[in-house]
């Protein structure tokens, strides 16, 4: 569980802690976790209404000193510091269920049949969502990266994620596992990555067989919906929270493909309490290794300091003044007035509304400069 107490000096949540940046240096191509020790990873709003044009040269840096008076083309702002100042005395989020621990066993058996691997990341934290044991699992096996959620971030964002890994030499697929936009390409690439697999049977006087792409990634990044859309037949287990699917599973996509679902998988540890929260506000960590009221109180100070969602848009959504930069006081009015009291409904409503976009499409990190 996750628990915040208040700073001894300074009243709860109202601190700016200062913004710090870094350049990238170097990093690995698909691994997330050099990369996020070293970069700026910042923050993009994709507002329902305006949509901003970033330009990926400019490699925009926003310190939090004044984002309301960012001008719009400038609208990236660094919440790293901030998240990482409002977490500081969080407990460690820890959500390491077993089924976790036998997949990863799992796993690393399978990964030795599959002839390509998809990665499958939430769009809005693809680095978060970067497993740090995945490049030593699969080592040089063909791998296919998937931004899934595609629908929950601004297409500057999805340009912007594209030329990095572009310029990383990594193949990556936007998807959408609700709609399955994205899924068909997915089969088509994953065969054609594979298509050396039967040439080289054919050479031996085998038979061909069909080619095995597992499916891996973090919990509810979309995994299962990806697969069911491509099947167009509900044969995974998916659902609105992380941990549904529990066993790994092959199913046949036509005569020449298999794809294998597996459970999401997390480290043991999670050490980075920034990467923590931001999992918990996309929801792709369990709902009981954190406490709902301080995660959102966190995403309410995050919100009002985001230049396209800000006071006004949070007073219009739930007619409540935010005073200075309080989120468990706003937290608290808002159980007040809409539910007899009870924090964690007022909580989980704020939380529900972000999941949903209601406050715009909000990405949490954005890719490091090149
Ligand atoms: N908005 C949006 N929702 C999606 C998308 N893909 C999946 N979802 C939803 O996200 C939730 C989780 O999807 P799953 O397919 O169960 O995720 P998973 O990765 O298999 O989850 P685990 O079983 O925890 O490993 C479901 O409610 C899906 O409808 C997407 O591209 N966009």
């Amino acid at each position: 569980m996750v628990s915040l107490a208040p700073a001894p000096s300074t009243p709860f949540f109202s601190y700016s802690a200062p913004t710090l940046s870094f350049r990238s240096k170097s990093y690995d191509k698909f691994s997330s976790t050099r990369i996020l020790r070293r970069c700026s990873v910042s923050c993009s709003i994709a507002s329902k209404a305006s949509s901003i044009n970033w330009n990926e040269k400019d490699n925009i840096y926003i310190s939090n000193k004044a984002p309301l008076d960012i001008p719009q083309r400038n609208n990236w702002y660094n919440l790293d510091a901030d998240l990482q100042y409002w977490a500081r005395s969080l407990r460690p989020v820890q959500w390491y269920p077993g089924h976790i621990a036998k997949t990863e066993k799992e796993l690393k058996t399978q990964i030795k049949l599959m002839d390509v691997v998809i990665e499958v990341r939430d769009a809005r934290i693809p680095m978060t969502t970067s497993h740090p044991l995945m490049d030593s699992w699969l080592s040089n096996r063909k791998r296919i990266l998937v931004l899934n959620r595609e629908d929950m971030i601004s297409s500057a964002d999805r340009n912007a994620w594209a030329s990095f890994f572009t310029s990383q030499g990594v193949k990556v697929v936007f998807s959408n596992g609700q709609l399955g936009m994205g899924s068909l390409k997915l089969g088509r690439l994953a065969k054609s990555l594979a298509v050396d697999v039967n040439v080289k049977r054919r050479a031996k006087g085998l038979l061909p067989r069909p080619v095995r792409a597992g499916i891996v990634g973090y919990p509810n990044v979309g995994k299962s919906s990806l697969i069911n859309r491509l099947l167009k037949r509900r044969l995974c287990p998916a659902a609105p929270r992380p941990g549904v699917t529990r066993h790994l599973k092959w199913v046949r996509f036509g005569k020449d493909l298999e794809l294998l679902d597996s459970p999401g998988i997390l480290p043991m540890r999670i050490n980075d309490q920034v990467a923590a929260i931001k999992l918990a506000i996309c929801d792709d960590i369990g709902e009981r290794s954190y406490d709902a009221t301080d995660v959102a109180a966190i995403l309410v100070q995050l919100l009002l300091k985001l230049p396209e969602v800000g006071p006004e848009a949070i007073y219009k959504r739930y007619k409540i003044k935010a005073d200075g930069s309080c989120g468990k006081i706003f937290i608290e009015k808002l159980a007040f007035q809409l539910f007899n009291g009870d924090n964690k409904h007022a909580a989980d409503r704020i939380l529900s509304d972000f999941r949903k976009g209601k406050f715009g499409w909000i990405s949490l990190e954005r890719p490091p400069w090149q």
